[in-house]
Protein backbone atom coordinates (compact mmCIF):
# COMPACT_ATOMS: atom_id res chain seq x y z
CA UNK A 1 0.00 0.00 0.00
CA UNK A 2 1.31 3.29 -0.93
CA UNK A 3 2.29 5.56 1.85
CA UNK A 4 -0.55 8.29 1.30
CA UNK A 5 -2.96 5.37 1.12
CA UNK A 6 -1.77 4.68 4.69
CA UNK A 7 -2.39 8.34 5.67
CA UNK A 8 -5.39 8.42 5.21
CA UNK A 9 -6.32 4.87 6.69
CA UNK A 10 -7.18 3.13 3.64
CA UNK A 11 -10.30 5.60 3.19
CA UNK A 12 -9.37 5.81 -0.44
CA UNK A 13 -8.97 1.74 -0.72
CA UNK A 14 -12.37 1.55 0.96
CA UNK A 15 -14.28 3.86 -1.40
CA UNK A 16 -12.64 2.48 -4.25
CA UNK A 17 -13.65 -1.04 -3.49
CA UNK A 18 -17.40 0.36 -3.12
CA UNK A 19 -17.29 1.88 -5.58
CA UNK A 20 -16.53 -0.91 -7.84
CA UNK A 21 -18.92 -3.38 -5.50
CA UNK A 22 -21.50 -1.05 -6.73
CA UNK A 23 -20.83 -0.48 -10.72
CA UNK A 24 -23.33 -2.26 -11.81
CA UNK A 25 -25.61 0.85 -10.92
CA UNK A 26 -23.65 3.16 -13.60
CA UNK A 27 -24.57 0.85 -16.80
CA UNK A 28 -28.36 -0.13 -15.21
CA UNK A 29 -28.91 3.83 -14.68
CA UNK A 30 -27.54 4.52 -18.21
CA UNK A 31 -29.94 1.94 -19.46
CA UNK A 32 -32.84 3.29 -17.40
CA UNK A 33 -32.09 6.92 -18.79
CA UNK A 34 -32.58 5.96 -22.11
CA UNK A 35 -36.09 3.44 -21.32
CA UNK A 36 -37.13 6.44 -20.48
CA UNK A 37 -36.34 8.76 -23.30
CA UNK A 38 -34.41 11.20 -20.52
CA UNK A 39 -31.38 12.47 -23.38
CA UNK A 40 -34.30 13.80 -25.70
CA UNK A 41 -36.40 15.13 -23.05
CA UNK A 42 -33.59 17.48 -22.45
CA UNK A 43 -32.65 18.13 -25.92
CA UNK A 44 -36.06 19.01 -27.48
CA UNK A 45 -34.45 19.86 -31.21
CA UNK A 46 -31.25 21.43 -29.47
CA UNK A 47 -32.62 23.31 -26.74
CA UNK A 48 -30.66 21.40 -24.29
CA UNK A 49 -31.82 23.73 -21.11
CA UNK A 50 -31.40 22.73 -18.09
CA UNK A 51 -34.66 20.94 -16.24
CA UNK A 52 -35.08 19.39 -12.76
CA UNK A 53 -36.50 16.33 -12.26
CA UNK A 54 -39.92 16.87 -12.31
CA UNK A 55 -39.81 18.91 -15.67
CA UNK A 56 -38.00 16.14 -16.94
CA UNK A 57 -40.78 13.70 -15.83
CA UNK A 58 -43.83 15.46 -17.35
CA UNK A 59 -42.18 15.78 -20.58
CA UNK A 60 -41.43 11.31 -20.38
CA UNK A 61 -44.91 11.07 -18.91
CA UNK A 62 -46.99 14.22 -20.09
CA UNK A 63 -50.70 12.72 -18.24
CA UNK A 64 -48.55 12.53 -14.93
CA UNK A 65 -47.58 10.11 -12.86
CA UNK A 66 -43.91 8.79 -12.16
CA UNK A 67 -41.59 9.47 -9.54
CA UNK A 68 -39.33 12.73 -9.58
CA UNK A 69 -37.09 11.82 -6.68
CA UNK A 70 -36.09 8.32 -8.16
CA UNK A 71 -35.54 10.11 -11.70
CA UNK A 72 -33.27 12.57 -9.41
CA UNK A 73 -31.20 9.57 -8.28
CA UNK A 74 -30.67 8.62 -11.61
CA UNK A 75 -29.48 11.83 -12.81
CA UNK A 76 -27.41 12.33 -10.38
CA UNK A 77 -25.08 9.04 -10.44
CA UNK A 78 -25.38 9.50 -13.89
CA UNK A 79 -24.06 13.52 -13.65
CA UNK A 80 -21.17 11.97 -11.58
CA UNK A 81 -20.05 10.23 -14.86
CA UNK A 82 -20.24 12.67 -17.04
CA UNK A 83 -23.52 12.30 -18.82
CA UNK A 84 -25.53 15.05 -17.45
CA UNK A 85 -24.11 18.74 -16.24
CA UNK A 86 -25.90 19.56 -12.81
CA UNK A 87 -26.94 23.03 -12.60
CA UNK A 88 -28.00 24.26 -9.16
CA UNK A 89 -28.43 27.95 -8.25
CA UNK A 90 -28.20 28.84 -4.66
CA UNK A 91 -30.68 27.13 -3.03
CA UNK A 92 -32.57 26.25 -6.03
CA UNK A 93 -33.42 23.40 -7.84
CA UNK A 94 -31.20 20.91 -9.16
CA UNK A 95 -31.26 20.88 -12.92
CA UNK A 96 -29.84 19.01 -15.16
CA UNK A 97 -28.35 19.08 -19.22
CA UNK A 98 -26.74 16.85 -21.41
CA UNK A 99 -22.92 16.81 -21.55
CA UNK A 100 -21.24 15.95 -24.76
CA UNK A 101 -21.44 12.16 -24.07
CA UNK A 102 -25.33 12.88 -22.98
CA UNK A 103 -25.79 14.16 -26.56
CA UNK A 104 -24.57 11.07 -28.17
CA UNK A 105 -27.77 9.57 -26.86
CA UNK A 106 -30.00 12.10 -28.43
CA UNK A 107 -32.23 10.31 -31.50
CA UNK A 108 -30.72 12.23 -35.14
CA UNK A 109 -32.99 12.76 -37.99
CA UNK A 110 -32.25 9.48 -39.24
CA UNK A 111 -33.22 7.94 -36.08
CA UNK A 112 -29.84 7.19 -35.18
CA UNK A 113 -27.70 7.55 -31.69
CA UNK A 114 -25.40 5.37 -29.27
CA UNK A 115 -28.99 4.58 -27.13
CA UNK A 116 -29.57 1.48 -28.90
CA UNK A 117 -26.04 0.07 -28.48
CA UNK A 118 -26.19 0.17 -24.62
CA UNK A 119 -29.72 -1.52 -24.87
CA UNK A 120 -28.22 -3.99 -26.51
CA UNK A 121 -25.54 -4.61 -23.99
CA UNK A 122 -27.82 -4.76 -21.48
CA UNK A 123 -30.40 -7.19 -22.51
CA UNK A 124 -31.63 -9.86 -20.02
CA UNK A 125 -30.12 -12.80 -22.54
CA UNK A 126 -26.95 -11.00 -22.53
CA UNK A 127 -27.28 -10.32 -18.57
CA UNK A 128 -27.88 -13.55 -17.70
CA UNK A 129 -24.33 -14.67 -18.94
CA UNK A 130 -22.45 -12.40 -16.88
CA UNK A 131 -22.69 -14.08 -13.77
CA UNK A 132 -20.96 -17.20 -15.22
CA UNK A 133 -17.78 -15.23 -15.93
CA UNK A 134 -15.69 -17.08 -13.73
CA UNK A 135 -16.81 -20.47 -15.41
CA UNK A 136 -14.90 -19.24 -18.54
CA UNK A 137 -11.77 -19.24 -16.71
CA UNK A 138 -12.16 -22.81 -14.85
CA UNK A 139 -14.23 -24.24 -17.76
CA UNK A 140 -13.16 -22.57 -21.19
CA UNK A 141 -14.53 -24.98 -23.55
CA UNK A 142 -18.51 -23.70 -23.30
CA UNK A 143 -18.70 -19.89 -23.64
CA UNK A 144 -20.97 -18.48 -20.71
CA UNK A 145 -23.56 -17.12 -23.15
CA UNK A 146 -24.16 -21.11 -24.26
CA UNK A 147 -23.82 -22.32 -20.91
CA UNK A 148 -27.24 -20.15 -19.83
CA UNK A 149 -29.01 -20.07 -23.52
CA UNK A 150 -27.65 -23.57 -25.20
CA UNK A 151 -26.23 -21.66 -28.27
CA UNK A 152 -24.35 -18.95 -29.37
CA UNK A 153 -25.30 -15.51 -29.00
CA UNK A 154 -25.57 -14.82 -32.56
CA UNK A 155 -27.97 -18.13 -34.03
CA UNK A 156 -30.26 -16.80 -30.47
CA UNK A 157 -30.32 -13.47 -31.37
CA UNK A 158 -31.68 -15.17 -35.33
CA UNK A 159 -34.94 -16.50 -33.73
CA UNK A 160 -35.61 -13.11 -32.19
CA UNK A 161 -36.76 -10.58 -34.19
CA UNK A 162 -36.38 -8.01 -31.21
CA UNK A 163 -32.80 -8.52 -30.40
CA UNK A 164 -32.03 -8.87 -34.65
CA UNK A 165 -33.60 -5.61 -34.79
CA UNK A 166 -32.07 -3.94 -31.86
CA UNK A 167 -28.52 -5.48 -32.52
CA UNK A 168 -28.67 -3.74 -35.96
CA UNK A 169 -29.88 -0.70 -34.91
CA UNK A 170 -27.19 -0.32 -32.27
CA UNK A 171 -24.62 -1.20 -34.88
CA UNK A 172 -26.05 1.43 -37.27
CA UNK A 173 -25.89 4.31 -34.10
CA UNK A 174 -22.27 3.38 -33.95
CA UNK A 175 -20.68 2.38 -37.03
CA UNK A 176 -22.36 5.51 -38.98
CA UNK A 177 -20.49 8.56 -36.74
CA UNK A 178 -17.66 5.79 -36.78
CA UNK A 179 -17.20 5.42 -40.61
CA UNK A 180 -17.49 9.36 -41.12
CA UNK A 181 -14.17 9.96 -39.33
CA UNK A 182 -12.59 6.66 -41.49
CA UNK A 183 -13.86 8.09 -44.92
CA UNK A 184 -12.00 11.54 -43.87
CA UNK A 185 -8.74 10.46 -43.92
CA UNK A 186 -8.66 6.39 -45.09
CA UNK A 187 -7.77 6.55 -49.13
CA UNK A 188 -7.29 2.88 -49.26
CA UNK A 189 -10.08 1.88 -51.42
CA UNK A 190 -8.36 3.04 -54.74
CA UNK A 191 -9.05 0.64 -57.76
CA UNK A 192 -11.61 -1.39 -55.41
CA UNK A 193 -14.31 -2.79 -58.02
CA UNK A 194 -16.75 -4.84 -55.75
CA UNK A 195 -15.91 -4.73 -51.97
CA UNK A 196 -17.44 -7.33 -49.64
CA UNK A 197 -18.41 -6.62 -46.25
CA UNK A 198 -18.37 -9.23 -43.91
CA UNK A 199 -20.31 -9.05 -40.74
CA UNK A 200 -21.87 -5.99 -42.26
CA UNK A 201 -25.04 -6.45 -40.48
CA UNK A 202 -27.47 -3.44 -41.92
CA UNK A 203 -24.96 -2.50 -44.71
CA UNK A 204 -24.63 1.30 -43.54
CA UNK A 205 -20.47 0.80 -43.51
CA UNK A 206 -20.53 -0.05 -47.21
CA UNK A 207 -23.37 2.29 -47.90
CA UNK A 208 -21.56 5.05 -46.96
CA UNK A 209 -18.11 3.92 -48.67
CA UNK A 210 -20.01 3.97 -51.85
CA UNK A 211 -21.21 7.03 -51.77
CA UNK A 212 -17.73 8.67 -50.99
CA UNK A 213 -15.90 6.49 -53.42
CA UNK A 214 -18.38 5.54 -56.02
CA UNK A 215 -15.96 3.97 -58.26
CA UNK A 216 -16.41 1.03 -56.27
CA UNK A 217 -19.21 -0.56 -58.98
CA UNK A 218 -20.46 -3.45 -56.43
CA UNK A 219 -20.86 -3.98 -52.61
CA UNK A 220 -22.00 -6.86 -51.17
CA UNK A 221 -23.16 -7.00 -47.58
CA UNK A 222 -22.27 -10.15 -46.20
CA UNK A 223 -23.84 -11.13 -42.87
CA UNK A 224 -26.28 -13.91 -41.53
CA UNK A 225 -29.05 -15.07 -43.36
CA UNK A 226 -31.51 -13.59 -40.52
CA UNK A 227 -29.61 -10.51 -40.28
CA UNK A 228 -29.84 -9.71 -44.40
CA UNK A 229 -33.25 -10.38 -44.48
CA UNK A 230 -34.36 -7.46 -42.82
CA UNK A 231 -31.67 -5.35 -44.16
CA UNK A 232 -32.69 -2.07 -45.97
CA UNK A 233 -32.12 -1.58 -49.99
CA UNK A 234 -29.05 0.10 -50.65
CA UNK A 235 -28.45 1.48 -54.18
CA UNK A 236 -25.73 -0.33 -55.65
CA UNK A 237 -25.35 -2.74 -52.71
CA UNK A 238 -26.36 -6.60 -52.51
CA UNK A 239 -27.39 -8.53 -49.49
CA UNK A 240 -26.16 -11.97 -49.34
CA UNK A 241 -26.37 -14.16 -46.48
CA UNK A 242 -24.28 -17.02 -45.27
CA UNK A 243 -22.06 -18.11 -42.62
CA UNK A 244 -18.67 -16.39 -42.79
CA UNK A 245 -17.03 -19.82 -41.47
CA UNK A 246 -18.11 -21.59 -44.30
CA UNK A 247 -17.45 -18.91 -47.17
CA UNK A 248 -17.64 -15.56 -48.27
CA UNK A 249 -18.34 -14.28 -51.67
CA UNK A 250 -15.54 -13.00 -53.83
CA UNK A 251 -14.50 -9.46 -54.09
CA UNK A 252 -11.28 -7.45 -55.11
CA UNK A 253 -11.53 -6.55 -51.27
CA UNK A 254 -12.64 -7.53 -47.88
CA UNK A 255 -13.60 -5.31 -45.83
CA UNK A 256 -14.10 -6.33 -41.71
CA UNK A 257 -15.24 -3.97 -39.07
CA UNK A 258 -15.76 -5.18 -35.70
CA UNK A 259 -15.54 -3.75 -32.50
CA UNK A 260 -12.91 -3.75 -29.78
CA UNK A 261 -12.75 -2.47 -26.39
C1 LIG B 1 -20.24 -6.48 -33.92
S1 LIG B 1 -21.30 -6.65 -35.33
C2 LIG B 1 -20.46 -5.58 -36.47
C3 LIG B 1 -21.38 -5.05 -37.54
C4 LIG B 1 -20.75 -4.14 -38.57
N1 LIG B 1 -19.54 -4.69 -39.17
C5 LIG B 1 -20.43 -2.79 -37.97
O1 LIG B 1 -19.28 -2.54 -37.63
O2 LIG B 1 -21.37 -1.99 -37.78
C6 LIG B 1 -20.86 -8.27 -35.92
C7 LIG B 1 -21.68 -8.72 -37.13
O3 LIG B 1 -21.21 -10.00 -37.55
C8 LIG B 1 -22.32 -10.79 -37.92
N2 LIG B 1 -21.95 -12.22 -37.80
C9 LIG B 1 -21.77 -12.93 -36.67
N3 LIG B 1 -21.45 -14.19 -36.96
C10 LIG B 1 -21.42 -14.29 -38.33
C11 LIG B 1 -21.15 -15.36 -39.22
N4 LIG B 1 -20.85 -16.57 -38.78
N5 LIG B 1 -21.21 -15.10 -40.55
C12 LIG B 1 -21.53 -13.87 -41.01
N6 LIG B 1 -21.78 -12.80 -40.19
C13 LIG B 1 -21.73 -13.02 -38.87
C14 LIG B 1 -23.41 -10.38 -36.95
O4 LIG B 1 -24.72 -10.71 -37.40
C15 LIG B 1 -23.17 -8.86 -36.84
O5 LIG B 1 -23.94 -8.16 -37.78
Amino acid sequence: MEDNECRDGGKKVRLAIMELANMISVPMSLTAAIRLHVPDAIWQGGANTPLSASQILTRILPSGGGDAENLQRILRLLTSYGVFSEHREFGGERKYSLTEIGKSLVTDAEGLSYAPYVLQHHQDALMSAWPLVHEAVLDPTIEPFVKVHGEPAYSYYGKKPEMNGLMRKAMSGVSVPFMTSVLDGYDGFKGVKRLVDVGGSAGDCLRMILQKHPFICEGVNFDLPEVVAEAPSIPGVTHFGGDMFKSIPAADAIFMKVHHF
